[in-house]
């Protein structure tokens, strides 16, 4: 058992916790493989397994477009790459959310922490529209009070700018936001931020959830608030 520290108030902290989507809230990557076979499959080329395409995912759309190209052994111009990317989010944008499923926990720990007056918001390299669809899909869309996504502006994950961008939309200090990810892109992003990261195992990364250098790992969603207390301002880098 940790030692109880009595003089530390965090009962106020998080005032705004942020999470990821893709491989975070959501298993995102089943639609994701289906519209990226048949976007492949219109310019004739083979489709990739699931597994595969999972490891494409997590730097947004035109680095998932690059990245299936580089594993065909395909050199993409910029201007067919923007092509492909928009064939792929006309055939991904309508069902986006047809095979994805919400991850363990999701909608119960979002659901609590609203109600406990935590104000909750998603950050993904994902475009928003397609965001805002599987959000809205799950019910989590109304309960957001801030979605900032890939195309918002800023440089994308695991650049800090679309979390900053979130807290200054919320009206939160970054270090009172804390950030839930699944891959070294959110660890890096946090960090930057100047945001405490949670990682959920079992995302969409390469590398063993121990290593992406996150504070803790959890292993579902509805584990995050016991580390509410240790994560918090007093906490927090000690
Ligand atoms: O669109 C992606 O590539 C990944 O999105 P994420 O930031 O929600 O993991
Ligand atoms: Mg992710």
């Amino acid at each position: 058992m940790p030692d109880p520290t009595p003089n530390r108030d965090t009962s106020s902290w998080p005032k705004a916790v942020f999470f990821d989507l893709d491989g975070t809230l959501v298993d995102s990557v089943p639609d994701i493989h289906e519209a990226l076979n048949e976007t492949l499959a219109s310019y004739g080329e083979p489709p990739f397994t699931l597994e595969a395409v999972t490891r494409m995912v997590g730097r947004g759309v035109p680095v998932l477009i690059e990245r299936a190209y580089a594993s065909l052994g395909k050199d993409i111009d910029p201007a067919t790459r923007d092509k492909v990317v928009a064939r792929f989010l006309s055939i991904y944008g309508p069902r986006a959310a047809r095979l994805s499923t919400l991850n363990a926990g999701a909608s119960e720990t979002v659901r609590r922490l609203n109600e406990a007056g935590i104000a909750i918001g998603c950050v993904t390299n994902k475009p928003e529209a397609e965001t805002r669809e599987i959000l809205a899909h799950f019910g989590l869309e109304d309960l957001m009070a801030v979605v900032v996504a890939g195309d918002a502006g800023p440089e994308k994950k695991p650049a800090p700018g679309l979390l900053l961008l979130a807290a200054e939309r919320a009206g939160i200090d970054p270090g009172d936001v804390l950030f839930v990810g699944d891959s070294e892109n959110d660890v890096a992003a946090a960090r930057a931020a100047g945001m405490p990261i949670l990682v959920l195992r079992g995302g969409y990364t390469a590398l063993a959830a121990e290593d992406l250098g996150a504070d803790a790992v959890v292993d579902r969603l509805d584990a995050i608030e016991p580390y509410f207390a240790a994560l918090g301002p007093v906490g927090h880098g000690s």
